[in-house]
């Protein structure tokens, strides 16, 4: 990556804008291949949401993800550059093409500032093949042509462009100058369509297989386990709402990030009208300042009315002698594929539980020191599926999902997020999810099933989880 140290707000004309455009069109032309110039500043504080929902439309790419208890919230659109592979060496095929995007790029701005350079979001369906008309392919990766970051009081705008030997420079340069321009004194107003459209109203529900599927699939995978083909598989429900009116894939993201805000609130849209959507609890890796953590989340409560209520829940779930069982198997499994790529993870093996509004789970944050030359989509390759969301052993249970779930999972339980030009950035895993498409939501939410589960109690708590999406989008 070639950096340029410049202040873009001091360097104020449009002229000189397309000027400097015009020579990354001409480095474009001396390696005969399109340059991505990605110009950053910092700006007045915004609000990504905001700024994504201000200019939403149904049938553009978009991008979110926003924990409120880290301070970081990042929104980006329209595709610059993209690339979607799929099969087995998805993962490895996706560095590749980000290292080779980097090579030929020209950064504008100040380095030094957070979130300086492109940012690759990327979105990876559960399996690494998809049907043919899935709405997302098996792996979304682009670098959007704007995008808006908000994190401790600062605020960082970014504009991306490919510039190629034939591009129209100066359809380009317009494009930024009015981003830029939009981006320094942004004006909120959007149409309030809500109220004109009055209150949303969901027509039908209905459980994709039929309402026994769940539990008939749990007895089996049981019966699975007592034949000792696998010690732990994940089985999901999918539940399929048809609204009187379109649902806004943004709206329910506002309520969502103020109240699960210890959760990732994230949104992707494929471009083509559907939009996948949660407030996932689950950060499947980050890698930032030399540091790697990945969430061990397995082991599920319900929350109580009370305090006294809640606390015997909690601790009824610190003792369950199967939950733990549960939160093991993932822990050790998470220990076992870090070792694997040479690194010492560290962090207690003992549980805490994470309280959120719905449901409570057992966790542990595993961190590790990052070894020279790991790259974060090497981590997501040797982690994904965890058996919290996939099963151990991976080869005999992960392939068996199909054969329990009667609906494709798609992005569900995917790793979801960003990297930057440092290679640091976050993964979360795409549970407490529902994938948005107009009039039409189906959401996702599933359990780990051991020896000792009883079909019944997870039916339940797949209706707790059920509740983060339900509640809001209604
Ligand atoms: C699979 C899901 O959640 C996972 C399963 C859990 C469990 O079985 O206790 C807990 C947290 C998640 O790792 C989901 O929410 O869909």
């Amino acid at each position: 990556m070639d950096t340029i140290q410049l202040d873009p707000s001091k360097a104020k004309s449009y002229e000189a804008l397309h000027a400097f455009l015009q020579g990354c069109q001409l480095k474009a032309v001396e390696k005969g291949r399109s340059q991505l110039v990605s110009i950053a500043a910092e700006s007045s504080i915004l609000d990504p949401l905001a700024v994504l929902e201000s200019i939403y439309e149904q049938r553009q790419q978009h991008f979110y993800i926003e924990r409120r208890r880290d301070d970081l919230a990042i929104a980006g659109a329209e595709d610059a550059i993209r690339f979607s592979p799929s099969g087995p060496h998805r993962f490895g095929d996706a560095k590749e093409w980000m290292a080779e995007v980097l090579h030929h790029t020209i950064a504008v701005g100040d380095p030094s500032l957070p979130f300086f350079g492109p940012h690759f979001f990327c979105g990876f369906t559960f399996f690494d093949e998809v049907e043919e008309a899935s709405p997302f392919p098996s792996s979304t990766l682009f670098v959007p042509r704007w995008q808006v970051v908000s994190s401790k009081g600062r605020c960082i705008a970014i504009a991306n462009a490919t510039i190629g030997g034939g591009d129209d420079v100066e359809a380009v340069a317009k494009r930024i100058w009015n981003a830029n321009t939009k981006f320094r004194t942004f004006d909120y107003t959007v149409e309030d369509e809500r109220s004109k459209r009055g209150r949303l109203e969901v027509l039908q529900t209905d459980e994709c297989g039929g309402e026994s599927a769940f539990q008939d699939a749990v007895s089996r995978a049981l019966d699975l386990i007592d034949e000792g083909e696998f010690k732990k598989i994940v089985l999901a429900r999918a539940l399929d709402l048809q609204a009187d009116q379109a649902f806004h894939p943004l709206e329910i993201l506002n309520t969502l990030r103020e109240r699960y805000e210890d959760c990732y609130a994230f949104s992707i849209a494929n471009g083509k009208g559907q939009s996948f959507i949660g407030a996932s609890p689950e950060r499947l890796v980050s890698v930032a300042e030399g540091r790697v953590n990945v969430d061990v989340l397995a082991g599920t409560a319900p929350r109580g009315k009370t305090a006294s209520e809640d606390a015997r829940l909690g601790a009824g779930l610190l003792d369950s002698e199967k939950d733990r069982r549960e939160h093991r198997i993932v822990h050790e499994s998470v220990c076992r594929r870090l070792q694997s790529l040479g690194l010492e993870p560290k962090g207690d093996c003992h549980p805490v539980l994470k309280k959120l509004q719905n449901v409570q789970h057992l966790f542990v944050d595993v961190e590790a020191k990052l070894a020279g030359g790991i790259h974060l989509l090497d981590l997501v390759a040797e982690l994904h599926p965890t058996p919290a969301v996939g099963g151990m052993p991976r080869e005999a249970a992960v392939p068996r999902i199909k054969d329990h779930e009667c609906f494709e999972r798609g992005l569900y339980a995917g790793p979801i997020g960003w990297i930057n030009a440092k290679g640091e950035g976050e993964f979360l895993v795409g549970i407490r999810s529902a994938l948005v498409d107009g009039e039409k939501a189906r959401l996702y939410a599933g359990v780990g099933v051991v020896k000792g589960s009883v079909p019944a109690r997870e039916h339940l708590e797949t209706n707790l989880k059920f509740q983060a999406l339900k509640e809001n989008l209604l």
